[in-house]
């Protein structure tokens, strides 16, 4: 991987400061166990809006898998489908929705996208992405302005000449150029910035799947996506890489859970890292909990093999630390079983 890739992936925006906000803030926390309660049998599997899933932890959408591997977001969705784990696809992907479906049988798809400034376009990917066999659209409400990266020198990351974005151009523009030929710039500059409560309304209804609504921060914000009609909010700062300086996501995810109540599914990503990071963040409210970076890096370091060990030991974690907590099933954590780590 080239220097300035690595640097894209791992850094974050500004001074980096929510980037490690959100490692300490799962380190702020504490299990609190509870014992005697037969743990010779503990699943993990749970299900995502109805679709059954291994285990609380899912792949978090992340642009241009061809950084890290040849086959890109194909081998990422082989070692999901390998795994029982739930993959969301980005719209900044190197590989088409339909090819990382077709990718190997039974890939759990969701399709990452933007409200970009042509709804014609919009919905026609929406379109696409339920034609491929997305079982959800997730769309990601935190691209209202471009972040300065601190180690690409506030820089937007360039990618690498010829590489293709299939998910972010017209059927038409993609069957021409085969996808390729989209600059980087001219996507992010498609996004439309002036989205609100009611495209969520009528995006859902453009594919009629359920809707997911990723890097929702406030408790009032994630009420207000799902009385406009979002199944799940996706408590997500996007790893720290757009709004540096604001909160961690552990340090919100209770209360948007609360505001939520059974209406709507809660997720939540940044800094997850650990088997009782994910425990934590269930009991905060989660249904799940999704990875970002540390799938990329299974990824680069062994390709769909290494990406499936890492997903099948993050998932034995998740299954100690269910037994140790004397929970023998996701569905057992309680808001009890976590509270604010002790002064040190
Ligand atoms: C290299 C990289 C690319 C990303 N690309 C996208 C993207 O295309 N769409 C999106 O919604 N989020 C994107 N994200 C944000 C992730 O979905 C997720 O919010 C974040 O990585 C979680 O934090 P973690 O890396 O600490 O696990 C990206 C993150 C990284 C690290
Ligand atoms: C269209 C680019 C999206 C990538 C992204 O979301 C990120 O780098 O965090």
């Amino acid at each position: 991987m080239t220097t300035p890739a690595l640097a894209y992936i791992e850094g974050g925006s500004g001074d980096e400061e929510t980037l490690r906000d959100n490692l300490d803030a799962w380190r702020r926390l504490a299990l609190q166990p509870r014992v005697l309660r037969d743990m010779t049998q503990v699943e993990t599997a749970t299900t995502l809006l109805g679709t059954a899933v291994g285990a609380p932890v899912g792949l978090a959408p992340t642009a241009m898998h061809c950084l890290v591997d040849p086959d890109g977001e194909t081998a990422t969705a082989r070692a999901a489908a390998e795994t029982g784990t739930l993959m969301v696809a980005s719209q900044a992907a190197n590989r088409s929705w339909q090819d990382t479906a077709a990718a190997a049988t039974d890939v759990l798809l969701w399709a990452q996208m933007y409200v970009l400034r042509d709804r014609g376009l919009t919905r026609e990917l929406a379109v696409r992405a339920k034609e491929s066999g997305s079982r959800a659209i997730v769309v990601c409400v935190d691209g209202v302005a471009v972040p300065r990266r601190a180690r690409l020198e506030g820089h937007a990351f360039v990618p690498p000449e010829g590489m293709a974005f299939p998910n972010l151009v017209s059927a038409a523009a993609a069957a021409s150029a085969n996808g390729r030929g989209v600059d980087l710039g001219a996507a992010v500059s498609a996004f439309d910035p002036s989205v609100t409560f009611a495209d969520l309304t009528w995006l859902k209804e453009c594919t009629g799947l359920p809707l997911v609504v990723k890097g929702v921060l406030h408790p009032h914000d994630a009420a207000a996506c799902v009385d406009a009609g979002a199944d799940a909010i996706a408590v997500s700062n996007h790893g720290g890489r757009q709004l540096d300086g604001c909160i961690a996501t552990a340090d919100v995810l209770g209360e948007i859970a609360d505001a939520v109540g059974d209406r709507a599914e809660v997720y939540v990503d940044g800094g997850i890292r650990t088997g009782p990071d994910v425990v934590k963040a269930l009991a905060l409210g989660a249904r799940a909990a999704f990875v970002g970076r540390p799938a990329l890096r299974a990824l680069a370091d062994g390709s769909a093999a290494g990406l499936a060990a890492y997903l099948a030991d993050l998932r034995e974690d998740v299954r100690r630390t269910l037994a140790f907590c004397g929970c023998a099933s996701p569905a057992e954590v309680r808001r009890e079983h976590v509270r604010p780590r002790g002064p040190r």
